[in-house]
């Protein structure tokens, strides 16, 4: 068991706080002038990744405090329990083990007195085996065709991964086999992608850890009824599905063949369930010899975090420097920006990573915090997010700490196109750095020819009050491997918050009252009786759908 702490009671957070009116007045711009040593100071390399936190608000203290913050919370131990398979899911009573998933070094990690890596093997050399059979064309739908086209149907943990990583990893594909994602139990989806493919030639993997998941089950049934509307039959139903889930029993009932069925287990989380038979989309699409660079990349990271000091530990950096802006400068947000366009998922990804895992109000005695836990992550790739929403976080009055992730060397290197990328890259974080004053304004505006009226007009407007926060995170090349680092790099920080704001990260109790109701509630829309048993707002809105579906648009 970790021992629980209240965080505000942790000493280094009155410290914290006392540093903190201190320095919320120090601009980075004069950090920057007072010690050359900055970016030394404030970088750690992993591998070929370069993490810069140094055009953070911070100082030599504020890092130090931090990591006391970090220990005194029993970080450590806490890492140590993950590792060797405690319960740390408490309210699940469940271990929580996506690392054993990566454990490449095959060293035996015991749950409940067993090994589990006999079995993870176990299913990794099944997906190896099958995904080598279909990208071989060995693997025939019911015609003779091979297969040519994969659809994921799965939503959340079973959804999110696969797609942020095939996208992210699309140069490793094999050409001619396409992967498809239906999440969203809106008919659009299913359609939509249904027009795209041939049922002779197409493989549905029905993901879900608990095969119970409403919007999965819709899709998979009314796939299976096109499949055999449009010419398989029930026999061929075992050729063109196969199941990723921890519920044979379920998926034995839904017709699935159980020699297709790739399993997992409770410990891992939906949303940590990519490096599982969850990924089999990715093994499919970037070869299995690529998906387990991608696990080689994971584990990397993971004996990283697990052995290596705090204060040199890159999960525990990214993790501090956000403790510091969510828990001291108020904000609410945090923004990942990612300047590679294969990435343009990663942020969504980390939506869920991040914020079901850390949106959480009571502690782990169950007490309601008085401070606040997981912030709002959102973002898009750069430069698009530069001509959408970067005037806000340059000029607006909101503080959002920013995560700028790039490549050194692109997938696609054409032109200029990589280093006109770069330069936009780092002028950003040296803009939301240095800002610019009114002074510098006003010069620039009277050199462009101005009348000392127009300068003084409009100065305040061209002027950037700067010192906003982010970290630069440059790697080598988005490659499997480096992805895989990079994943389970954000999943530590998430991990390393939780334990510093003594919540559960492993349990997602909020997303189950919406599904309760949304249960009770479909009987109510079957038939056209008014509704009455909810609120007024509530009872107005049914009604008013159950009128309106009735005349024609
Ligand atoms: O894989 P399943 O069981 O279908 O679950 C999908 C998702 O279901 C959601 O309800 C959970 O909040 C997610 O964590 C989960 O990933």
């Amino acid at each position: 068991m970790l021992a629980n702490h209240r965080f505000t009671d942790l000493p280094a957070y009155a410290q914290l706080q006392a540093h903190y009116d201190v320095l919320k007045d120090r601009h980075l711009r004069d950090l920057f002038a007072e010690d050359a040593q900055r970016f030394d100071k404030f970088t750690r390399r992993f591998e070929d990744i370069l993490l810069d936190f140094s055009k953070n608000r911070i100082t030599d203290e504020t890092l130090t405090l931090l990591l006391q913050l970090a220990e005194q919370a029993g970080l450590t131990d806490a890492i140590g329990k993950m590792f060797s398979g405690d319960k740390i899911n408490r309210t699940e009573d469940r271990a929580v083990l996506h690392v054993a998933l990566r454990n490449r070094s095959n060293t035996p990690i015991i749950v409940e007195g067993q090994d589990v890596m006999p079995e993870v093997n176990q299913v990794l050399d099944r997906m190896k085996s099958f995904s080598e059979r279909v990208r071989s064309g060995e693997w025939k739908g019911y015609t003779g065709e091979t297969i040519t086209d994969i659809v994921n149907i799965g939503i959340g943990g079973s959804d999110l991964g696969p797609v942020m990583v095939t996208e992210a990893l699309k140069p490793y594909a094999k050409e001619g086999l396409r992967v498809h994602f239906v999440s969203n139990v809106d008919g659009v989806h299913i359609y939509e992608t249904l027009q795209t493919v041939r049922p002779e030639s197409t493989l549905f993997l029905i993901a879900s850890k608990t095969f119970t998941t409403q919007e999965t089950m819709t899709n998979a049934q009314t796939a299976r009824q096109w499949f055999l509307e449009q010419g398989g039959s029930e026999g061929d139903i075992a050729r063109h599905f196969a199941a990723l889930s921890t519920n044979r029993s379920a998926v034995e009932k839904f017709g699935i063949d159980p020699d297709n069925m790739f399993g997992f287990w409770d410990w891992v989380g939906g949303r940590y369930s990519l490096w599982s038979a969850i990924g089999l989309s990715i093994a499919l699409y970037i070869g299995f010899d690529n998906f387990e660079e991608l696990l080689a990349g994971g584990h990397a990271m993971d004996l990283h975090f697990r052995d290596t000091p705090i204060d040199q530990n890159l999960p525990v950096m990214l993790a501090l420097m956000g403790i510091w802006y969510n828990n001291f400068f108020g904000a609410q947000t945090q923004a990942i920006l990612p300047y590679d366009q294969y990435m343009h998922r990663f942020a969504a990804y980390f939506q869920q990573g991040d914020m079901e895992s850390n949106g959480k109000s009571v502690d782990r005695d169950g007490r309601p915090v008085d401070y606040q836990t997981g912030p709002i992550i959102w973002g898009e790739p750069g430069t698009n997010g530069q001509h959408a929403f970067y005037q806000l976080i340059h000029q607006g009055t909101k503080l959002i700490p920013c995560d700028f992730l790039a490549p050194v060397l692109s997938q696609r290197p054409i032109g200029e196109h990589h280093t006109i990328l770069m330069a936009n890259f780092f002028a950003q974080t040296e803009a939301l750095m240095n800002g610019k004053t009114e002074e510098e304004a006003a010069e620039e505006l009277r050199k462009s020819g101005k009348s000392e009226e127009d300068v003084q007009a409009l100065a305040p407007f061209k002027m950037f009050s700067g010192n906003r926060p982010t970290n630069s995170i440059l790697f080598k090349q988005l490659t499997p491997r480096t992805l895989g680092s990079l994943i389970a790099l954000y999943e530590h920080k998430i991990f390393t918050q939780g334990v510093i704001w003594d919540i559960f990260s492993f349990d997602q109790w909020g997303v189950e009252l919406g599904k309760q109701l949304a249960s009770r509630i479909l009987p109510e829309l079957q038939d056209d009786t008014p509704v009455s048993s909810h609120d007024s707002s509530t009872n107005g809105l049914m009604n008013a759908f159950k009128s309106m579906r009735n005349t024609t648009a």
